[in-house]
């Protein structure tokens, strides 16, 4: 057993053998199951992210709301939110275990949308090679960029990415992630795209955070067609979509929509054939150009629309009365030195707005969500409220969960951070850099 599949294995603090009879043998098997834990959590300097009611988005000036109860107690039983309240109220709860939060705040878990967790080895060299002058685009336009990384990846066995990765959203889970969205796209092959969705897949099974699979077959061109983009899209199309969906790896589609990568014509012609087998789109647009990739997805009721560095006024005009959350990945602007999503702009005319990560080796290489809230708050001038709304309940809706994560709600899934002793929620962006995570708890389950 490796050093991560111990971290996961071990977390389970009490499990029971459950004999079955195997119909199909005269064996009896045993089923794991983890034994049904009962968490009460005194004392909680500030409880966040309390909703009485099942909200599931949070839109405009509502983002500036972040319901608070201070002096708290919050009772988990199995996997699940059960009771919460002011420490006022308190009756006593018999629980398994207590903790004592005094001086802490509790929230729910980071949900990240938008990732690229699985990957094989890194691009530091384009890091130094960026410092040193090249742009992105130049260094992409020299065989760097994602087609670095679709060649890494395609050298790589499947059991190596899946432990790389694995190391990766192992980190994540303890910066408080507890919802993750993992793309596709480094792959570019059909082989390789579906060894990526594969390991997907094994995460999703083997990892205690929630994970939701994103087909990006249309990430980049590869090389032996940069004369042919069509029919790399034929492939995308008339192979990859299908036989991905065939063996259900993925749930959501994707295309990178930009100036050099996939125009409005090819995006519409994937998003098409996506939906028609039952993916839904939640696209990269904007990153560096507007040219109508926001409108393109809410007619496709993206269920996201990603990046947004650039947004005109009929981009915002787009998004106004439709379901698709517009997505922020401010750590991508902060590592490429590009502009910042215009949050403010979005926000006061009235949308919602969801933070991610973007967690990848060329743009991003971190998916710490702590940093994005502060660099949210800082670079965006969204105020805490807003940045911990957009990093949970509307990153939750962006992943299609939010009847489920995000918020502290009854019935909800118990996935919690409790800080270490701060003076307040807002100490959390403001402290940018720092870690300020005493523990977390994910499915219910106490993480070490
Ligand atoms: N922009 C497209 N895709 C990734 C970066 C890919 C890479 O550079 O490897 C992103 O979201 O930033
Ligand atoms: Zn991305």
């Amino acid at each position: 057993m490796t050093d991560s599949q111990r971290f996961f294995y071990t977390s389970y603090l009490e499990k029971i053998l459950v004999p079955f009879p195997d119909n199909r043998s005269n064996f009896v098997n045993f089923m794991i199951l983890p034994l049904a834990m009962s968490i009460l959590i005194t004392n909680i300097k500030e409880l966040i992210q309390v909703r009485d009611t099942n909200v599931t988005i949070v839109k405009g000036s509502d983002m500036k709301t972040l319901p608070v109860i201070k002096n708290a107690y919050l009772f988990i039983e199995h996997d699940t939110i059960v009771e919460y309240g002011s420490m006022d109220d308190y009756q006593d709860i018999d629980a398994d275990e207590v903790i004592d939060a005094t001086g802490k705040v509790v929230m729910p878990s980071w949900c990240d949308s938008h990732t690229h967790i699985v990957y094989a080895g890194n691009r530091v060299r384009e890091f130094v090679d960026r410092i040193n002058g090249l742009s992105y685009e130049e260094i992409a336009n020299n065989g760097g960029g994602i087609l670095n990384s679709a060649e890494k990846l395609q050298n790589t066995s499947e059991e190596e990415l899946y432990q790389q990765s694995l190391k990766r959203l192992n980190e994540v889970i303890k910066l408080g992630t507890g919802t993750v969205e993992i793309k596709s796209g480094y792959g570019l092959t059909v082989d390789a795209e579906l060894k990526m969705l594969r390991v997907i897949k094994r995460l999703k099974r083997e990892s205690l955070a929630f994970i939701k699979p994103t087909l990006l077959g249309a990430h980049a061109v590869p090389k032996e067609y940069s004369n042919n983009k069509s029919a790399y899209v034929d492939l995308v199309v008339n192979e990859l979509i299908p036989k991905a969906t065939e063996e259900h790896l993925a749930e959501y589609i994707d295309v990178f929509c930009e100036k050099g990568y996939f125009d409005l014509d090819d995006t519409e012609r994937i998003l098409k054939a996506g939906v028609a087998h039952g993916l839904r789109p939640k696209i990269h647009v904007n990153q560096f150009n507007a040219f109508g990739g926001v409108a393109l997805g809410v007619k496709y009721d993206a269920l996201s629309v990603d990046h947004l560095e650039e947004m005109s006024k009929e981009d915002i005009e787009a998004l106004k009365n439709s379901n698709t959350m517009p997505v922020a990945l401010p750590s991508c602007s902060y590592f490429l030195s590009i502009p910042y999503t215009p949050a403010r702009q979005m926000i006061d005319a009235g949308l919602p707005l969801a933070l991610a990560t973007d967690y990848n080796p060329g743009s991003t290489p971190s998916g710490n969500m702590n940093f994005v809230v502060s660099t949210a708050c800082i670079k965006m001038k969204m105020t805490p409220e807003e940045a911990i709304n957009a990093a949970t309940i509307n990153g939750a809706y962006a992943m299609g969960l939010s009847n489920m994560y995000g918020s502290i709600c009854r019935g909800k899934k118990a996935n919690l951070i409790i800080t270490k002793e701060i003076p307040n929620y807002q100490f959390i962006p403001y402290a940018f850099g720092e870690n300020l995570i005493d523990e977390v708890i994910i499915n219910g389950i106490r993480l070490d």
